[in-house]
């Protein structure tokens, strides 16, 4: 579904050109949940905008099912690390931004207002937040918000969903409880997901695959199968293999930053 060639990316910079990425391939089955990890400043957001087609690669190729991204994808919901709610909508108001922006929903909008509310309804509802939806963003925890902000990346029912460290700045039990609301809306969807993340156990708990990339320039220096089976349930991080697999991987990302 989503193939990186052998890409290059190097930005302008304002002291001079800085490579990014160099030599970067990844692949990505229909379908796939893969968690990209790296040492900081790797190239992890470089590699999330090639994908969504924000910019262009200096060298090598991107696509998206099939299609050379040449622009702005539109199979695609994003979610950050901040839930970046407009304050001055609603919940449910928030949720539904994308289908007054997105076609073929913008041109739909004003007829199809009530159906389009229902969805949005049913997604705060598979999330928990359906008594909240008439509420103001900064009347909730950021643990809400991201909820909230994960509904409004899947309204417009996109396949691939990019998500740049969404759970990162929530306290560790609201990152578990989201990585739960993750794993059910994405079993319930079937979407192709890429979560960039620095948490190795989050990545562990959620993904099919871990693609490592090395130090600046990035690429991916390796990729693992995770193998526990499905549906996980939090306990699986308490395994010893699952703490293997995080040791591993710790390992094998400070030895890349040592590389560098
Ligand atoms: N517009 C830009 N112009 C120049 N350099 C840039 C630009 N955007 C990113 N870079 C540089 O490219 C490298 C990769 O940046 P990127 O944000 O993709 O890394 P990252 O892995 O997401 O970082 P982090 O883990 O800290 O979030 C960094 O060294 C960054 O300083």
């Amino acid at each position: 579904m989503i193939a990186l060639d052998d890409v290059t990316l190097t930005y302008p910079g304002r002291t001079g050109p800085v490579t990014a990425l160099a030599g970067t391939t990844m692949h990505v089955a229909k379908g796939e949940f893969a968690a990209v990890v790296g040492p900081s400043g790797c190239g992890k957001s470089t590699l999330m905008k090639l994908v969504t087609g924000l910019i262009r690669p200096t060298a090598g190729s991107v696509s998206v099912e099939g299609q050379k991204v040449t622009g702005p994808v539109k199979v695609a919901g994003m979610a950050f690390q901040h839930a970046n709610m407009l304050p001055w909508r609603t919940v449910l108001q928030n949720v539904m931004l994308p289908l007054e922006i997105v076609e073929p929903y913008r041109r739909r909008f004003s007829r199809e207002k009530g159906a389009f509310r229902d969805k949005a309804m049913a997604l705060l509802n598979v999330v928990g937040l359906g008594a909240f939806a008439d509420r103001f963003p900064w009347e909730m925890s950021g643990g809400m918000q991201q909820r909230a902000s994960l509904c409004r990346a899947l309204i417009h029912e996109p396949r691939l969903l990019m998500l740049d460290e969404p759970f990162a700045a929530l306290d560790a039990f609201t990152r578990e409880e989201l990585w739960g609301v993750l794993r059910d809306l994405w079993q319930k969807l079937g979407f192709t997901v890429i979560l960039v993340t620095h948490d190795l156990r989050e990545a562990g708990f959620l993904a099919d695959t871990i693609h490592v990339m090395s130090a600046r320039p990035g690429r991916i220096v390796e990729t693992r199968r995770v193998p526990f089976p499905r549906p996980r349930a939090l306990d699986v991080c308490y395994l010893p293999e699952f703490t293997a697999l995080v040791h591993e991987l710790r390992n094998k990302i400070a030895e890349v930053r040592q590389a560098a």
